[in-house]
């Protein structure tokens, strides 16, 4: 086999929350509560606890797992918007995120203003944007509503001028947290087209998704997280009938393997 440099490591990750229980969430709360000797009163979710796997270069990697197992907080580290309580992730290439579709767009201004806005913010010139800007419209499909205020949209079209924006950026590196479920059947469709496209284009991608054929379909390894861990990596459709088997019996079929 030959060696392909990994676009992503991440190596022994973890990411713990830290949650205030206080009923006043305030910094006057704190002090006061700090003054008289009190402890603030906090919960930690221990959220990732020691993951450790790598994306070769122009490979797409699933993540697969039941809710709250971290899926979510994996792709935020990788996107760099979390950073690691404990562990490393080093990232080769411009990532482009599809989290939490449109984070960063303002509604009040229109979806022309907003993608120009995005383009400039994920490093292009005004030049560029200006060049993307026809075909990033064009993807999304949304007709005269792309001169309208965002907060006029529905959230599908919201999700697929995101979509657009982010598949447009040229990305070496594309996370994708369930984008596939935006939009209509149609749309769907065109999404699923475009990310086999960028795939062919030597993308590197980390897809999550709860839909196991999606995942099959797309990746080339597929991860399956449990509480935190890394329960299973390897062959997408031997993880993904494992999982299968496992939403079946439950936790005790769980065998850790070392990574
Ligand atoms: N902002 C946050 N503050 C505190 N705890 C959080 C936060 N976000 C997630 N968590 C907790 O971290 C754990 C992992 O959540 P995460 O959203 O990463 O899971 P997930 O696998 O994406 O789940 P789902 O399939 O439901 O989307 C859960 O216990 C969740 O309650």
């Amino acid at each position: 086999m030959t060696h392909v440099d990994p676009a992503i490591i991440v190596d022994d990750l973890h990411i713990t929350y830290k949650v205030n229980l206080e009923r006043k969430n305030s910094l006057k709360n704190a002090l006061v509560k700090g003054m008289k000797g009190e402890k603030v009163n906090y919960r930690e979710v221990r959220a990732l606890r020691g993951v450790t796997f790598d994306v070769p270069k122009g490979q797409c990697t699933g993540v697969i797992g039941a809710n709250g197992a971290g899926k979510s907080t994996l792709m935020r580290a990788v996107a760099g918007i979390l950073p690691p309580t404990k562990g490393r992730i080093e990232i080769d290439g411009k990532v482009s995120t599809l989290l939490a579709l449109g984070v960063g767009f303002n509604t009040a201004l229109t979806g022309r203003e907003n993608v120009v806005l995005g383009g400039l913010a994920a490093g292009l010139t005004r030049a560029e944007v200006k060049a993307k800007f026809d075909e990033i419209a064009a993807f999304a499909d949304l007709g005269d509503f792309i001169d309208m205020p965002m907060r006029t949209y529905s959230s599908g079209m919201f999700s697929r001028l995101a979509f657009s924006v982010s598949v447009h950026m040229e990305p070496d590196i594309l996370i994708i947290d369930e984008a596939l479920s935006a939009g209509d059947a149609k749309f769907k469709e065109r999404a699923g087209q475009k990310m086999s496209e960028l795939m062919g284009t030597a993308g590197t991608m980390l897809l999550v998704s709860h839909a196991l054929g999606t995942i099959q379909e797309l990746s080339d390894e597929v991860i399956w997280l449990h509480k935190g861990r890394l329960i299973k990596r390897g062959e997408p459709k031997e993880i993904c009938d494992a999982y299968l088997e496992f939403l079946k019996v439950g936790d005790d079929s769980i065998v850790m393997e070392d990574f």
